[in-house]
């Protein structure tokens, strides 16, 4: 009995992926596609499909004779932008693959972010950087962004989708972080740990026991029960607090914690508020007068989400007035772009207002920032950018229907993966098989979501020189919204 022949592996555990996958694209030849030289064609192929490093007689030499005629299929032809201090975890697996990556601390004014995004194929990014549908617009080469985060309210998802861009992000790798910075704020809140810490830093000792308190026994009320709120609602029942939450969503409450009808009641009955909503139309000023007036005098609201989820202005009134005792804001409308830079009545124009008020702690947006939370989420949304990129798999994905293939073996030389995206419209399965008539489809698989659709088949005994036409012929569909052809 012959040994099996070894596969093309393609989806690899995290902690080997980067060898393999660099293993894959250019030894294995299952190249990779950006897609403008698809956009720019290329007169010929740099190294026929079958062509591979295993195969004698190869070199990289030769492969590189014709490098202007094909660029799509190597990895060092994909360029990254990591903007905002993506992790080295992330960073790291993308440079293993061979990619030309640029990190930059920061995120970038509208215009150079505009005139950086024409370049690349990829960018990643975290809760700060707009990726608005003007940005998107000059982004001819982007395939894929990556949120390095939870929070993916700063792209516009939909018109990413209209353009075959496809969203990934982290959705659960800081959760943990946020619930225990809560659990903190919570304790300093009650104790005013932040007015103690400040007065003494200033030289004053105000030993007061009057206005705090044990959180024991306390009600914590949780706004939103997803990921972060679940995992709050766990540590804050083991610190003996009582904990209600609010959801649009039915939700089984875990250990004791019950769920309330409405937002009033959940104001109405808690000592503490905290909020775990996405930002959405719904949630713009979710807690505003109206809702502050409803809470218990003297209790505390807390907001690890985002920054217009409150109307801050109302919350100013709030504390000064004495109907809070207290509160914790790490989120903002308009945050800077990076560390060193001015937080002030420029940013946000009641910034005045709130410094110096008692009992309010303030921080820049660190709700997620802990060295695990980092690299755990550099190292998965590297991962899913790479296997987007190399394998055309779209699972996690946040604005594109989730499908993937298995893998491509070794015994099936010539044959190329097509990733279709597409206008979800009826007749277009009819057609790309059309184009596809005469070749054996190994597999295939397709969703939709709205109004995209997203397709891949492999496609067996492909010639070098059928490739192109294949691929033109499939952007040719009045139906497609981008194509990639990886072998
Ligand atoms: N401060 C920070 O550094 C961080 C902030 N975040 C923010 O926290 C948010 C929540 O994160 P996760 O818990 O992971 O999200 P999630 O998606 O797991 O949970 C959100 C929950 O909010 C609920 N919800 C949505 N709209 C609502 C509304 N109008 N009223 C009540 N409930 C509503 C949803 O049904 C869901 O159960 C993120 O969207 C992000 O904006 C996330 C991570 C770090
Ligand atoms: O994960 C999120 O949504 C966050 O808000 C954390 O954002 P950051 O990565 O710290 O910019």
């Amino acid at each position: 009995m012959s040994p099996p022949s070894p596969p093309r592996q393609i989806a690899v555990p995290i902690s080997n992926m980067s060898n393999l996958s660099r293993q894959v694209s250019n030894s294995l030849n299952l190249s990779t596609s950006p897609n403008l030289s698809f956009h720019s064609p290329p007169t010929s192929f740099r190294a026929p499909p079958s062509y591979t490093a295993n195969t004698p007689g190869y070199s990289a030499g030769a492969a590189a004779a014709n490098a202007k005629q094909l660029k799509p299929f190597d990895t060092k032809d994909v360029k990254v932008l990591l903007l905002e201090n993506v992790n080295l975890a992330g960073v790291n697996i993308l440079k293993e693959q061979g990619y030309q990556v640029e990190a930059i601390k920061s995120s970038l004014p509208e215009d150079q972010l505009i005139e950086k995004i024409r370049h690349v194929h990829v960018i990643g990014i975290r809760s700060k950087t707009r990726l608005t549908e003007r940005v998107l617009k000059e982004a001819k080469n982007l395939l894929v962004i990556g949120c390095f985060c939870i929070g993916t309210n700063q792209v516009d998802l939909s018109y990413a989708a209209s353009q075959g861009i496809a969203v990934f992000n982290s959705p659960f790798s800081n959760s943990r972080s946020v619930a225990e910075l809560v659990i903190s704020e919570v304790i300093a809140l009650a104790r005013q740990l932040a007015d103690r810490s400040m007065e003494l830093h200033n030289g004053t000792w105000n030993k007061v026991s009057k206005g705090c308190w044990e959180i024991r026994g306390k009600t914590l009320g949780i706004v939103g029960y997803g990921h972060i709120g679940s995992q709050l609602s766990v540590l804050a029942e083991a610190m003996g607090m009582e904990v209600i939450y609010y959801d649009v969503v039915n939700l089984m409450g875990l250990g004791t914690a019950k769920q309330v009808k409405t937002l009033d009641d959940l104001l109405d009955q808690s000592d503490f508020v905290t909020l775990h909503v996405p930002e959405t139309g719904d949630t713009k000023n979710l807690i505003g007068k109206t809702q502050l007036d409803k809470m218990k005098n003297g209790s505390y609201l807390i907001n690890n989400a985002r920054g217009k989820v409150v109307d801050i202005p109302a919350l100013i009134e709030a504390m000064r007035s004495g109907k809070l005792a207290g509160a914790a804001i790490d989120v903002f409308p308009n945050e800077p772009a990076g560390n060193g830079d001015y937080f002030n009545n420029e940013l946000n124009d009641w910034v005045k207002g709130l410094q110096g008020l008692k009992n309010l702690i303030l921080t820049p947006h660190i709700g997620g920032s802990t060295e695990e939370a980092q690299s755990a989420i550099g190292a998965e949304v590297s991962t899913a950018l790479v296997k987007y990129v190399n394998e055309g798999s779209t699972l996690g994905a946040v604005n594109m229907p989730e499908v993937n293939l298995r893998n491509i073996n070794l015994d099936e030389p010539n044959c190329v993966r097509v990733v279709f995206i597409h206008k979800n419209v009826p007749g277009v399965l009819r057609q790309v098989n059309g184009v596809l008539l005469n070749h054996n489809i190994d597999k295939q698989s397709s969703d939709s979501r709205g109004d995209v659709a997203y397709l891949m088949a492999d496609v067996s005994d492909v010639k070098e020189d059928e490739i192109r036409s294949l691929f033109q012929s499939l952007e040719e569909l009045p139906s497609s919204l981008r194509t990639r052809m990886l072998y």
